[in-house]
């Protein structure tokens, strides 16, 4: 597969008023394959939002490269990264966070058209909305008077306008009601295919993602801990900490799952060692001493674990 993204252990701190330092991300290599749909799960405050904007070249990083279709996009101007913003768009949790309360949903999808002076943008705008599920009855409508699902379906419409190659979404569905979540997931996927969208999904929710996603990369504390083939990992995780994920969900033919236990630590103080090993069920003496590396299991995945559940080769 064709590589679109590929970032190299980028690193991203954030200063704290009292001098501390927060490192969000700690060091994350990545590869994004044209057209692939890759998850990127963890717990709350791991750095998923802030890996996906750096990833976007929203957020400037401190360490690393980021790599988009050949280009390091950490070193671009700003105005050499304006045709590269165009191919890589972002969709947020908060269907309101992009749109103008007061522009409509026509005026919403012709901006970013008119901005880059695009050809044809009545036509173009009608077509986003088919794309997307809408009515063409929707254009003159405000994003208050969308549903949730509709307004976030208006968000796909916008980031797709430009005909992106990477769509970054940060939790796109999860302030959505179950039902309406399946619809919008349904719509990622066919406009993945359909377009030959690349897509980064960023979710806490690992039921959301087993229907999303072909690659997952599983973060905790800034590090990715376990990446690989979705249904494999899904099926068969290698590090513990997936593996609680996994249990974590809840599902029907099962009593209520253990909690993971204790609270994440905080990122201003990782952990020693292994940055999983006070929660781990079989951490030893080993991991909290020495870090494990992110490794090669086989099949193509990888596993920052001394002790991993399964070896895959
Ligand atoms: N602007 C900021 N200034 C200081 N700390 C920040 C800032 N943004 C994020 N953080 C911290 O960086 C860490 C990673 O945050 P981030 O939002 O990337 O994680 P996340 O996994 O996306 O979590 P969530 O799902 O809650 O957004 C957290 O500890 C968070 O408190």
């Amino acid at each position: 597969m064709n590589t679109l993204l590929e970032a190299e252990t980028i690193e991203k701190r954030y200063r704290l008023g009292s001098g501390r330092v927060l490192q969000a991300v700690a060091g994350v290599s990545l590869r994004v394959g044209a057209g692939e749909a890759l998850a990127l799960v963890g717990e709350s405050g791991c750095g998923k939002s802030t890996l996906g904007r750096a990833l976007l070249g929203l957020t400037p990083i401190d360490a690393g490269a980021i790599r988009f279709e050949g280009q390091d996009i950490a070193r671009l101007s700003a105005r050499q990264m304006r045709p590269v913003r165009a191919r890589m768009q972002m969709v947020f949790q908060d269907s309101y966070a992009s749109l103008n309360p007061r522009r409509n949903a026509g005026e919403a999808l012709a901006e970013p058209l008119r901005i880059h002076k695009r050809a044809g943008v009545t036509e173009r705008v009608r077509e986003l909305l088919d794309w997307v599920g809408l009515p063409q009855s929707a254009l003159a409508r405000y994003p208050h008077e969308f549903s949730g699902g509709q307004r976030q379906r208006l968000n796909i419409a916008r980031a797709i306008a430009l005909d992106p190659v990477l769509l970054v979404a940060d939790e796109p569905v999860s302030a959505l009601d179950v039902s309406v979540q399946a619809q919008i997931i349904n719509l990622f996927r066919e406009l993945q295919e359909r377009l030959g969208l690349a897509c980064v999904f960023i979710s806490h929710d690992l039921a959301v993602v087993r229907q999303m996603a072909d690659r997952i990369a599983v973060m905790y504390l800034g590090v990715i801990v376990e990446e690989g083939d979705g249904l494999a990992v899904m099926a068969a995780p290698a590090h513990p900490y997936t593996r609680a994920l996994l249990d974590a969900v809840p599902r029907p033919d099962r009593p209520l799952p253990p909690p993971l236990i204790g609270d994440v630590p905080s990122p201003i103080s990782p952990p020693p060692g292994c940055r999983f090993h006070t929660r781990c069920p079989i951490a030893q003496a080993r991991c909290r001493e020495e870090v494990p590396l992110l490794r090669d299991i086989g099949a193509g995945r990888r596993v920052a674990c001394h002790f991993p559940l399964t070896n895959v080769l």
